[in-house]
């Protein structure tokens, strides 16, 4: 491993989404969303009676928490914006107290000077348009379209890194097709459409912002490389179904203008013939593209699991969501992306882990030594990959915080603060810690 080097202006920040922290989801005339339903139906929610209606409580501690984020020297801030606090309907009326909140959250982090970078859409779709369709409306692009539009001409300026949509895979692979997501659909044919039209959405909002705005946009997807278990070719063939899958099959739409030719193979008479229009839209221009990344796949031929394609579990860490520890993957997908799509500035705008965190010391610290090793080992990895050439302009920790990690609720920690839900008394550990002298030095402390 080379020595662990940042460019000079390197961007070391943390990232949150809005349902995950925010709670209040219905205050100030905010509508629900899909997760304040999902959260609410003990069907459908796999950590029952977990909801966002507190969370971390943000909506109603944004100021001190800026101020805690200041003190551990972060030089930006990913978060996202509830879509049904500015627009309760999803389209029509704003509602300005719900822009306002979003306007006070910019004002002081720039205050801080702390550089705020906004996701339009990390998964909470407001109810209403859910009524309407969601995701499987062809109309969902231009609904989308326009509520980018009142962001863009709200907060554009102060705001100068724009995301459209955040994962589009698992809104789609968890939301329509296996339901553990919101909106909690298990239909096959309907994943291909949501998928087609989050991503006609993507392009929408980026086509906006190049009437409107004046700064950067790009668009945030998981990335999960894959490897073969042997060099079958069983395996490379399951390697490369999973890889479109979940990798290619936004990437390339998005960078190239085309589906990978697996997934006509893996939806087969659920794949619709897409219009050569609809891949014009989405194949947009971007700023950034940006990298979560969390863990990756060895893949093995495997009828029993889905696309033929099934895991096969390695001799290493695992943390508390199964997800492999494997830093050079992060590396690996760098490189990969600079290869496949050419040399277009990336951010890694998620990479953490949930580990089971011991309970305070008596002096009150919370020791975190698998979240320390593995933040130290995945900075590492992207010194690397900068090493061999990628353009790699800044990493936003997941997460700030301890937070609602979605059908799993609470119980799974990936924050560098630790959260008391009870007492919602806020917590660095020793990884945040940790950071705060990454961020300091650049990376030389390493
Ligand atoms: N095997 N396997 N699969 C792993 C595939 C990763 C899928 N989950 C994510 O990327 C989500 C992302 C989300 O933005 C955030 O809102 C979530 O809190 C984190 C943590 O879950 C991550």
């Amino acid at each position: 491993m080379t020595r662990v080097s940042f460019p000079a202006d390197f961007l070391w920040g943390a990232a949150t989404a809005a349902y995950q922290i925010e709670g209040s989801p219905l205050a100030d005339g905010a509508g629900p969303s899909i997760w304040q339903r999902f959260s609410h139906d003990p069907r459908l929610m796999a950590a029952k009676g977990d909801t966002g209606d507190v969370a971390c409580d943000h909506y109603n501690r944004m100021e001190s928490d800026v101020a805690l984020m200041k003190a551990l020297g972060l030089k930006a801030y990913r978060f996202s914006v509830a879509w049904g606090r500015v627009l309760p309907q999803g389209t029509g009326r704003v509602n300005a107290a719900g822009l306002a909140f979003y306007e006070r959250l910019v004002d002081t982090l720039i205050a801080h000077d702390i550089e705020p970078l906004c996701t339009l859409f990390h998964w909470d779709m407001p109810a209403a348009l859910d009524d309407r369709g969601g995701w499987l409306n062809p109309d969902s692009a231009e609904w989308f379209a326009d509520y980018a539009r009142v962001m863009f001409q709200a907060l554009d300026g102060r705001v100068k890194k724009w995301v459209t949509l955040n994962e589009p895979w698992v809104v789609t692979d968890g939301g329509y097709l296996h339901g553990a997501l919101a909106p909690g659909h298990r239909n096959m044919f309907e994943a291909p459409i949501a998928s087609h039209n989050l991503m006609r959405a993507h392009g929408r909002a980026v086509q906006v912002y190049r009437e409107v705005g004046a700064h950067q946009i790009g668009l945030v997807v998981n990335i999960e490389p894959k490897y073969p278990a042997t060099d079958s070719a069983a395996d490379a063939a399951a390697t490369a179904r999973a890889d479109a899958y979940m990798n290619r099959q936004y990437l390339d739409p998005a960078m190239l203008g085309t589906y990978p030719d697996e997934l006509r193979e893996i939806f087969g008479e659920a794949w619709p013939e897409w219009p050569t229009d609809d891949m014009a839209l989405i194949r947009q221009r971007l700023d950034f593209v940006g990298i979560n990344y969390y863990t990756r796949n060895v893949v093995t031929a495997d009828a029993s699991w889905p696309l033929n394609a099934g895991p096969v579990r390695q001799d290493a860490t695992y943390t508390e969501t199964g997800w492999e520890v494997y830093p050079q993957g992060l590396t690996d997908l760098l490189v990969w992306f600079k290869d496949r799509y050419g040399d277009l500035p990336l951010y890694i705008t998620e990479n953490g882990a949930a580990f089971y965190d011991p309970p305070q010391a008596e002096d009150g610290a919370v020791h975190d030594p698998l979240r320390v090793s593995y933040l130290k080992k995945h900075f590492a990895a992207v010194s690397d990959a900068i090493a061999q050439g990628v353009d790699v302009r800044g990493y936003m920790l997941w997460s700030l915080f301890d937070n609602l990690e979605w059908s799993l609720g609470y119980s799974k920690r990936f924050g560098m603060v630790h959260v008391n839900f009870a007492t919602q008394e806020r917590t660095p550990k020793d990884s945040a810690k940790l950071y705060s002298q990454v961020i300091a030095t650049n990376g030389a402390v390493l």
